[in-house]
């Protein structure tokens, strides 16, 4: 790996940018730490895509700063053996073959010839490095577009929907093939609105909406936070008023005898129950996923133009 910055951080502070009425992405902070595969999640017009183009470079903020272990894109030395970036797969002219794509990048930014097959067989195109790019599957485009990004070997690399157009092998594949690269040490930060397939990819989330920052931290917490609790007691009424009276968490009375408990875990509501003496028939943990998680934190938000 490239050492230029080894366990480069991406710090984004206070990252603000309008355009016209629209503030596209409003006074935005999060970390994204080294030897993490990290999610960026947001919905349709979030702020995602500005957000990663003020960290390339190509757009300048209004305010703010986002930076690369400490420096911003364009203080880089060699900027793409620091970054490696993939914000769309269409970029490839459909006459040239995947290898003939990566001898251009290699000879653009002086690499030796022989790191575009190196990068093609990480990323599982040998057989098809000859072929043209037009008769490429998409899932195939974005595995090209991955090893246009690693060809430069750099610390930090930025995907934007990486897992668009890959089956569920595929999906499983580059779920590994991350995993391998954050555990050398590398950031990665997948920008992605589909929530399902990024759930199997990441292990940190950053969640925006209309710009702003909804949370940030590790998929896990994220999961615990929302967890909540069903109980199935003959006594629900007498459980819930416990219950309500002990803590601040949301009790639901979902059928006479069923109840979810938000906000406490399975260990409470158990002590809890045994301190009542309520007899229980069930108490499990319920877990969202990420969609449900997703939409519980952004239903609230404000609306994006003001
Ligand atoms: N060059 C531009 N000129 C005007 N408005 C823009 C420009 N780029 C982005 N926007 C607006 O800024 C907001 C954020 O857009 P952005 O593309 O960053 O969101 P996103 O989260 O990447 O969305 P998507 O998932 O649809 O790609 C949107 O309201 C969009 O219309």
């Amino acid at each position: 790996m490239n050492d230029q910055i080894a366990g480069a951080a991406i710090e984004i502070r206070g990252l603000t940018k309008t355009f016209g009425s629209v503030r596209a992405v409003d006074d935005l902070s999060f970390t994204v730490a080294p030897r993490t595969v990290t999610g960026f999640l947001g919905p349709n017009g979030a702020g995602k895509t500005t957000t990663l183009r003020m960290l390339l470079g190509l757009v300048s903020a209004d305010t703010g700063t986002a930076t690369i272990g400490g420096r911003p894109y364009a203080e880089l030395a060699r900027p793409n053996d620091v970054v490696g970036a993939a914000l769309e797969a269409s970029g490839f002219h459909p006459a040239r073959s995947g290898r003939h794509h990566l001898a251009i990048y290699c000879r653009v930014n002086g690499y030796p010839l022989n790191r575009a097959d190196e990068v093609l067989a990480t990323v599982g195109l040998t057989s098809a490095a000859s072929r043209s790019v037009g008769g490429y599957s998409l899932g195939m485009r974005q595995r090209l577009a991955l090893a246009a990004a690693l060809l430069g070997d750099p610390t930090v690399l930025v995907l934007d929907e990486p897992a668009n157009g890959l089956d569920p092998e595929g999906i499983v594949w580059m779920r590994s093939l991350l995993r391998k690269l954050a555990g050398e040490g590398r950031t990665v930060l997948v920008s992605s609105h589909v929530l399902t397939e990024v759930q199997q990819l990441v292990d940190h989330v950053v969640i925006i909406n209309h710009g702003r920052l909804v949370q940030q931290g590790p998929l896990s917490d994220l999961f615990a936070q929302q967890a909540s609790v069903l109980v199935r007691t003959p006594h629900a009424e007498r459980l819930a008023t416990a219950l309500t009276s002990a803590t601040g968490g949301q009790i639901e009375r979902t059928s006479p005898d069923t109840l979810h408990v938000a906000g406490m875990d399975i260990a409470a509501v158990g002590h809890i129950a045994y301190a009542e003496r309520v007899e229980l028939h069930e108490l499990t943990t319920q877990h969202s996923d990420l969609e449900e998680v997703f939409f519980s934190l952004t239903a609230a938000e404000r609306p994006s133009t003001r």
